[in-house]
Order: C-alpha cells, then structure tokens, then sequence
C-alpha cells in the first residue's frame, strides 16, 4: 500500500517509515497538512496515519477536512498517551482507527493487517451489489400477456400485506426472482430476505436449519445454533419447494404461521418470531393434499394469495420481449450494442417450446450474444434444438403429440437409411415393426 505519515516530529516520520518498508509498503512523509496536500495531489494514497498534534495544526480539523474529499481515504489517528478524548473526537470524525503515543512496529502492522481485511470487505460488498445490479438489469416485471400481467399485479398488491403467498410454477419460471421482488415492494423491504431450499437437506438437518438447535440434540450437532426462522426476523422467509417439506416438520411450520412460535431444536423455549412467509413449488400440492402427503391446513395457510407462473411456452407474447431485454444487457456487457436479432431467429426463438422457461432464455440470449459475429443474430447462432431441419419438420421438445414426433423421426430415419434393416436397427426396433409402422404412415 502507499502509505502518507503526516507528523510533525522528524523521529516518528524516520521509524514509521522504516517500519512499512519492512512490512512491504511504500511510504510518504510530511510533516504538515499543507505538505501533505501536496503529496495527496500527487500520488495514489491508500491509508494515512495522522497526529493530532500536528505544531500549530490541529491535526482534528485536518481530519474533518479530509473527509470532505471525494475519494476517502482511511486514516489511522496517532493520539496522545492517556488522551482518551483525542480518541473518541478523531473516531467521531470519521478516523478508521487510532494508535497511542509511543507505539511499537508491531501496532502498525496488526492495524494495517486490520485495515487490509476491512477493504477487502468492502471489495467484496462492492462486486456482490455490481453482480445484484447485473442481474436486476435483465428483470422484466410485467407482461404481453393479460393473465401473467394480473399475476404480477396481485402479488405486488399482496406485497404491502402480512398475508402469506404461494407462488406456483414449472422449474426457471422465476418463482423466486418475483417472491424477492414481492419483499422489496414490502413494507419489510430493509429486513432481510432469507432462502430455504427444502429439498436439499434431511428432515432433522432441514430442521434445523429453519429453527436452529441446542448443541447434542442430534448426531453431528456440535454447537448451538439459530435457524433461518431467527435470521429472518423482521423480514421475509423464502421456502423453496414446499412441496418437499416431510410431513414431520409441517406441523412445525403451521404453528409458526398460525401462532408464530418455535422451538429450536432439543430445547424447551418457545420462541416468539416476527416474519413474513412466502412459499413456492413446482409440485401440485392440492393433489398432494388429495395424496395425504401434505396437511391441508398448512397448505390453506401457504395460499392465503395463491399465484401461479405458467411456462414460458404459455407466454407467447413475452417471447420476443424478454429476449430483448436480455439481448440488451448481454449485448452492452459486450460492448456490441448494435446488436439485434435477424427474422430467423426471431422466428426460431418464437418457436421453441423452452422446457427450461427463463433461466434457459437467459442463457441461450448470452449464449448467442458471444458467438454471434457482425451485428446480427441468426438462427445459426442458436443452439441446435433451435433450427429447424432440412425437412421442416418437428423437433424434440416442440409442444406436438408424441405420435406426430414419431411420424417425423421415421420419416427422418428413413431418408437417411440405405435400407429398412438399416434404419430399423438405429430405431431400435425390428423390420417388421418398422414395415408395419412405414406402411400404417402411408411412407411406402
Ligand atoms: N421476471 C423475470 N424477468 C427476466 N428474467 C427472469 C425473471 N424471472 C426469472 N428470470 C430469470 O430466470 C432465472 C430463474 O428464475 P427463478 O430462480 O426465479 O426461477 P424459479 O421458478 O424459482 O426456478 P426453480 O423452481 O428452479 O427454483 C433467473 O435467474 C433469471 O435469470
């Protein structure tokens, strides 16, 4: 790091800086505010050490000025042996630390180890909100479609509700992209937003992890712990595919709903718990309910507002509109902001029946953005579920009947085979029952 020591003694300015040289940094001396301001325009300074008793100076009000500066820098105040009110003011003005008079090199090199972790910190912060941001860019909140438009309109208005909500869909329909969206809208918006995915764990480990445990009250539970439950206290719980919750912990959770208690794990306490619960699923609970695998009073409690995100296949009109709000991040990410799709493979976006809902869109869209060349996307640049076969015909995961899809394979199968053997043996099947097949089609 570039470190600026701002001191008015010669002797402490001479050892500091032998002191970060040893430690693998580059300091910088001055023994005023007005030296330092100098140094300040000149170089790239990533901490400072400051005295407050700078001769004349005081070395506080030179603090309060440096705070001022757009691009803040950290200073580490060195304060007077036993001066504790020195401390407390240089901290009250924004100092990021202090070290008493005298201090060894030691001090210096904890509170840089210190500082160091700090601005890690605060890189990591900084990426994880650009990587937020990143994905919020492609966020499309509404809809072509008057049925998925409602959805989105009742689940916002819900949002200023207490009410729980139970978001229905297939896999990568953004269930949880809009349960987020619903707490962000939410008078709990400040309060965190905490994710448990039911399938993932074992009952007692699934468990756990929603109300926490006492140390021993299970194999492997080595310390107490708190759960989400207490994480999310204040704001939203998530839970992830409900329809995989085991029958032994539903009661649990109908009690955290209806009264909203708890226990933790292999403790006696009932705990109080203040959260909003927003559950979702790919599953037909109502049918798992008819099954016996699901409580219906849990269930009844989980709908309070039921809303259902159907397929992207059912959203035609969404089609080309998502895909340019896709097109648009990806193509700007990667500085081609020309970028648009051909008639083709418009045609060929419109056409796929996407299995994988918006989460296959996105990552087909970016996927076509790399490998596209010029300014122009085309079907090509698809992958190759996406076009269309010399013959025109249908293609595997396009919404037809299994019998037209098997029509089209034969036929396929046939043009390409020098013989019915041939193409009987890559069908799996035998000649016969090709030949039967072949002449049912009416392909002889
Ligand atoms: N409203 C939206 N606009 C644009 N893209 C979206 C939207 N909702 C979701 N997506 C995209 O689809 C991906 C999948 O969304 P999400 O995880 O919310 O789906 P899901 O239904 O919860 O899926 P799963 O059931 O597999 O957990 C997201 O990462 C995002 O890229």
């Amino acid at each position: 790091m570039n470190i600026l020591i701002v001191d008015d003694e010669a002797n402490i300015l001479r050892t500091t800086s032998i002191a970060l040289k040893s430690m693998g940094h580059t300091p910088f001396t001055a023994e005023s505010s007005r030296r330092a301001e100098f140094i300040l325009a000149e170089e790239k300074i990533d901490a400072m050490f400051l005295d407050v008793m700078l001769g004349n100076e005081n070395g506080l009000d030179y603090l309060t000025k440096l705070q001022n500066r757009k691009e803040k820098i950290p200073v580490i105040v060195f304060t007077a042996h036993s001066s504790i009110e020195s401390a407390v003011d240089s901290m009250k003005r924004g100092a990021y630390d202090y070290i008493q008079k005298p201090f060894i090199p030691d001090e210096i090199r904890q509170m840089l180890a210190k500082l160091a972790r700090s601005i890690s910190l605060e890189r990591k912060v900084e990426d994880l909100q650009e990587q937020v941001a990143d994905a919020d860019a492609t966020i499309r909140l509404e809809s072509e479609e008057p049925t998925v438009q409602k959805t989105y309109d009742m689940a916002f208005k819900a949002a200023n509700s207490e009410a729980s909500i139970l978001i229905l869909g297939p896999s990568g329909t953004g269930k949880t992209v809009l349960a987020r969206n619903v707490h962000q809208r939410s008078p709990r918006a400040t309060e965190p937003f905490v994710t448990v995915h039911c399938p993932s764990l074992s009952k007692e480990l699934l468990e756990s992890e929603l109300f926490g445990h006492l140390k021993g009250s299970f194999t492997g539970a080595v310390k107490d712990t708190w759960g989400k439950v207490a994480a999310a206290e204040g704001g939203t719980l998530f839970l992830d595919e409900i329809g995989e919750l085991p029958m032994e912990i539903q009661p649990k959770l109908l009690r955290l709903l209806q009264d909203r208690e708890y226990e933790r794990l292999g403790e006696n306490r009932v705990r109080k718990s203040n959260i909003r619960v927003i559950a979702a699923t790919n599953r037909d609970l109502s049918s798992e309910v008819q099954a016996g695998t699901f409580r219906e009073d849990l269930y009844y409690r989980l709908k309070v507002i039921a809303v259902e995100m159907p397929p992207l296949s059912q959203r035609p009109s969404d089609i080309l509109p998502l895909a340019e709000t896709y097109l648009k991040h990806f193509a700007r990410r990667e500085g081609r902001k020309k970028l648009n799709y051909n008639s083709t493979a418009a045609q060929a976006l419109i056409d796929y029946s996407w299995p994988g809902n918006l989460r296959e869109m996105r990552n087909v869209i970016e996927r076509s953005v790399i490998l596209s060349n010029g300014d122009e996307i085309d079907a090509s640049d698809l992958p190759d579920d996406f076009i269309a076969d010399e013959n025109g015909g249908p293609r595997p995961g396009q919404l037809i009947s299994l019998a037209d899809l098997e029509e089209a394979h034969i036929r396929r199968i046939l043009a390409k085979s020098e013989s019915l053997e041939q193409a009987a043996e890559i069908l799996g099947i035998d000649t016969a029952t090709l030949y039967r097949k072949r002449k049912r089609l009416g392909l002889t």
